[in-house]
C-alpha cells in the first residue's frame, strides 16, 4: 500500500489502494504522486507537514529515505499523529532518471506563473494541493521539507537552504536540523520561487530545501548518514517533539549574489567537480558570459554553491555565499 505508492508513482501505474488505514489514521491518494495522511487524533503540538521528494527526477536518496519511513508506518512501527501531505514531485522526470523533462520544476512555484507545459502544469497542481492541505488544517503550525540531493560533492554533504521570506524561521528548527545531521545552513537573500519558498512565502510555513548528499541512481545511495534525518521525519509524522541538537554545530552562510547564465557562451572558470562551499579569494575570476562579461570575487572571499554552467539561459548558474552569524 503506502510504500508501494512510491513504486507505483514511479512506474506510472494506478495505485492498488487509493485509500486505506495505517496505525493512528487513514491515507488517501489525492492526485498522481500526492498522498494525504490524516490522523484520528492529532497530537497537541503536531505540525501540518508537507514532505516532498523527487522535485528533481535524478535525486533518489530522499525517495529511498521517505520510502523506508512510510514502510515503517505501514508496518505499524510508527503511529500517525500529524496531518501529512507526501509529494512525489516530478514522476515523469523520475521515470527518466533526469533532473527535469523540459524545464526546472523548482523555479516555477509562483502564483502568477503563466508558462504552459507539463512542468508548469505540475507546479500549478502541487501549489493547489499545498494550498488545500494547509486550509484543511487551520490553526496548526505549518512545515514543509523539500528533500533533494546535490549534483556535486560538498564541504558540507548535508545542508539546508532557508528560503527568503518575511517570516522568521521558528528557533526549534535549528535545534531539530542540528540533531538530524545537517551540517550547514544557507539563508537565501531574495525570492527564488522554489517549492520550499512557496510554502514559506505564501503560507508562513517553516520551510527548507534539504540537500542530503549527492545525486546518485537508485540503489547507490549512502543511506546510513541519513538515519538521523529519518528519525526527524518519523517524529514529525508521529506528532512527537523531535530530538534537539546544538545549532552551533552547523555552519551558517548567507547568499550574497546569484550568478545567472545570460548567454550560450557562458562558462564557469573553475573545474566542474569543484565541491559546494569551496571558497575563492578576492580577484578570482569565477565566470565569463557573452552578455554579462566576467564575474570576479570582490574584496571579500566568496564560496560557491550549486555551480552549474549547463542551466537554461536566464537561470541561476551558482549562488555566491559568505559566512553569516548563527541566528540568536
Ligand atoms: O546541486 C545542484 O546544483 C542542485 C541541487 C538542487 O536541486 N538544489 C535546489 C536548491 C533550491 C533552493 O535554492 O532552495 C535547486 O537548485 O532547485
Ligand atoms: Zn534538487
Amino acid at each position: 500500500m503506502l510504500a508501494e505508492w512510491l513504486d507505483q508513482g514511479l512506474e506510472g501505474r494506478a495505485p492498488s489502494h487509493a485509500e486505506g488505514r495505517v496505525a493512528g489514521g487513514r491515507f488517501r491518494l489525492l492526485a498522481p504522486g500526492v498522498l494525504e495522511l490524516v490522523p484520528d487524533a492529532p497530537s497537541a503540538g503536531a505540525r501540518a507537514c508537507v514532505l516532498s521528494v523527487g522535485i528533481h527526477g535524478n535525486e533518489t536518496a530522499p525517495m529511498e529515505l521517505l520510502g523506508e519511513v512510510l514502510a515503517r508506518l505501514e508496518a505499524g512501527l510508527l503511529r500517525l499523529g500529524a496531518p501529512l501531505l507526501v509529494i512525489l514531485g516530478n514522476p515523469e522526470a523520475i521515470r527518466r532518471g533526469e533532473r527535469y523533462v523540459a524545464t526546472n520544476l523548482n523555479r516555477l512555484f509562483r502564483r502568477d506563473l503563466e508558462e504552459a507545459g507539463d512542468e508548469p502544469d505540475r507546479a500549478r497542481a502541487l501549489m493547489a494541493e499545498v494550498d488545500a492541505f494547509y486550509a484543511r488544517h487551520p490553526g496548526r503550525e505549518r512545515l514543509h521539507y523539500d528533500l533533494h540531493t546535490a549534483i556535486r560533492d560538498s564541504r558540507f554533504p548535508r545542508f539546508v537552504v532557508e528560503p527568503f521570506a518575511e517570516t522568521a524561521t521558528p528557533p526549534e528548527q535549528w535545534r531539530w536540523l542540528a540533531a538530524a545531521g545537517i551540517q550547514a545552513v544557507l539563508h537565501q537573500h531574495r525570492h527564488s520561487w522554489t517549492f520550499s519558498h512557496y510554502a514559506k512565502h505564501y503560507h508562513g510555513a517553516a520551510a527548507f530545501t534539504l540537500e542530503l548528499g549527492r545525486a546518485l541512481p537508485f540503489g547507490h545511495n549512502d543511506l546510513p548518514p541519513l538515519a538521523p534525518m529519518g528519525r526527524l521525519l518519523e517524529a514529525l509524522i508521529e506528532g512527537r517533539e523531535p530530538a534537539t541538537g546544538d545549532p552551533r554545530a552547523m555552519t551558517f552562510f548567507r547568499a550574497e549574489h546569484e550568478l545567472l547564465r545570460h548567454s550560450e557562451a557562458f562558462r564557469l572558470c573553475f573545474p566542474d567537480d569543484t565541491p559546494n562551499f569551496s571558497e575563492f579569494l578576492p580577484g578570482t575570476r569565477l565566470a565569463e558570459d557573452a552578455v554579462a562579461g566576467e564575474t570576479r570575487v570582490g574584496e571579500t572571499p566568496l564560496s560557491v554553491v550549486f555551480p552549474n554552467a549547463e542551466v537554461e539561459i536566464g537561470a541561476r548558474a551558482a549562488l555566491l555565499v559568505v559566512p553569516s552569524p548563527p541566528p540568536e
